[in-house]
């Protein structure tokens, strides 16, 4: 027993807390086989403000305290909570708890309910307030990632971190394929107090973590792209052309195909296209693609990625990974935020019009999902861009691509793409605005969780989602424990000889 509900209303209930308990916000309390949040904390008194401003009075100011006769009985703490869930039911709740009634905490086995889906994404436990229960919560994963994920947060409260886990359980899963461009170099592999972490530690890692980098460790694969693999779209979404210019691009690729950024440099002239734009255009490939050419009119590398002779099936060998259901992790860690976005543009866009064939041929529901993961998502779904992951975010659905997109700033992502964003793992956030954000573009209503939001410590999130009965709070392991509990499972079993 720990309380008992004393008013209120449908979207929040009054309780009184029973003295010597302490109930904490976000708490997880069950009365009438009604699954209730604590939402809000207060202090209550049977007295009036006056007479305890008075009693203070005396006491601070050194009159003596005066005693209170059954202090327990005349002062408490107020709990707001709201209805979750329906128990016995297991479905919203329709009706209130009966008036009165005793409440006690939720325990795990409140969550037989929850069952494990066909295609399980691990996320975490269920938490109550600070305290974890043993329940797993998995989502399903397939219908999860097609309808794209949210990871909202400030920074450091946890969302590499959870990426990681998320990223752990679908390794040895060939229902989805997942990008990952990463900026930190943070995800395939890492030493942490003298050990390894990283998702490479996965005892199924080997075949279906797929690494690519600039500067390969021995046996890994090298980042090269070829120049003729770039498409004048895939440009568009990181330089800024002039509808003549972007014209002209499009004239120099249906002339030469593949050919067109050799032959934006040669001395071929081209019927629509003026030498100064002809010029501009080439200064602004040269800056984006890190080429440049010779006194001999010959096109070399400037930079380490883009390559006028090698990578020509390096985009065509990551998608045929992610359509094998693998995790192709890009290091992306030495590379200009531009080049990121293009590389990861090449590849969504070949993956998007691979799916787009299949879905035409009948062929797409053989196929796994595939889902890119975008960190400072603004940066490509913010207003006013125009990129393949708008479009993915909007259409993706119908051809089975999703994308996991990561922000501290959800508030400048349009409202129409945050809406289409099914899944919101929300993880602490300090900023209002932010908040809001998020709140309003929930799968279920979270109007009274703000406070809740901004109470969240490092690894606690609130999973909204239109795959979930009820926004349900978790806590996220630490990537590393779940690394070391692998590895202690991994381990065979000593043999031990006696005699
Ligand atoms: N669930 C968790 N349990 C315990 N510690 C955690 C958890 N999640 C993250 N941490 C710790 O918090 C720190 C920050 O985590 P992480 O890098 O994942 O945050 P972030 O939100 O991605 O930060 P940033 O925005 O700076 O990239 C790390 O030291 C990490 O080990």
């Amino acid at each position: 027993m720990v309380g008992q509900i004393i008013g209120g209303n449908y979207g929040e209930i009054l309780i009184r807390q029973k003295n010597g308990e302490r109930i904490e916000l976000g708490e997880l309390l069950v009365a009438d086989d009604i699954l209730l949040q604590v939402v809000d904390l207060e202090y209550g008194s049977l007295m009036e403000n006056r007479d305890l401003a008075r009693m203070s009075g005396m006491q601070l100011e050194g009159y003596g305290a005066t005693e209170i006769h059954e202090k327990e009985v005349r002062n408490f703490i107020l709990v707001r909570a709201k209805p979750v869930f329906d128990l016995n039911k297991k479905g919203i709740t329709k009706h209130l708890p009966e008036f009165f009634k005793i409440l006690r905490r939720a325990n795990a086995q409140d969550f037989d309910f929850l069952e494990k889906p066909e295609n399980p994404m691990y996320l975490g436990k269920i938490r109550s307030g600070s305290k974890v229960l043993d329940v797993p919560v998995y989502l399903d994963g397939k219908k999860v990632l097609t309808h794209h994920i949210l990871i909202p947060a400030t920074t450091g409260r946890g969302k590499s971190n959870l990426v990681k886990v998320i990223l752990w359980s679908l390794v040895n899963k060939d229902y989805a394929g997942i990008l990952v461009l990463d900026a930190h170099n943070e995800y395939y592999s890492y030493k942490l107090n003298g050990k390894n972490y990283g998702l490479k530690e996965h005892p199924e890692a080997k075949g279906n973590v797929i690494y690519y980098s600039i500067n390969p460790p021995l046996g890994e694969r090298a980042l090269k792209i070829n120049i003729k693999l770039v498409r004048p779209w895939h440009l568009r979404e990181i330089i800024e052309f002039t509808p003549a210019q972007e014209d002209a691009l499009y004239l120099f690729y249906k002339e030469w195909g593949d050919e067109w950024i050799k032959m934006l440099f040669s001395n071929e002239p081209i019927k629509g296209v003026g030498e100064t734009t002809r010029a501009v255009i080439q200064r602004k490939v040269k800056v984006a693609l890190e080429i440049d050419m010779n006194d001999y009119g010959e096109l070399y590398e400037r930079g380490k990625i883009f390559s006028i002779n090698e990578g020509e099936s390096t985009i065509k060998d990551i998608c045929t990974y992610l359509e094998e259901g693998k995790i192709v992790i890009v290091d992306t860690s030495s590379l200009s935020q531009n080049l990121e976005i293009l590389i990861s543009s090449m590849i969504m866009n070949e993956v998007f019009a691979r799916y787009k064939r299949y879905k035409e041929n009948g062929e797409l529901d053989n196929k796994p999902v595939i889902s890119v993961v975008i960190e400072e998502a603004p940066r490509v779904l913010g207003e006013g861009k125009s990129t393949i992951f708008g479009t993915i975010a909007r259409e993706g659905r119908k051809f089975k691509i999703g994308i996991i997109a990561i922000t501290q700033l959800s508030s400048v992502i349009p409202r129409e793409i945050l809406a289409n964003l099914n899944t919101k793992i929300i993880l602490g956030n300090e900023m209002s605005s932010e908040r809001k954000a998020v709140i309003s573009s929930a799968a279920q209503d979270l109007s009274k969780d703000d406070k809740m939001i901004a109470s969240l410590d490092k690894g606690e999130a609130i999973v909204s989602s239109i795959f979930t009965k009820f926004a349900i709070p978790i806590q996220i392991e630490r990537f590393e424990e779940l690394v070391d509990k692998a590895r202690k499972e991994k381990k065979p079993k000593t043999l031990k000889f006696f005699g």
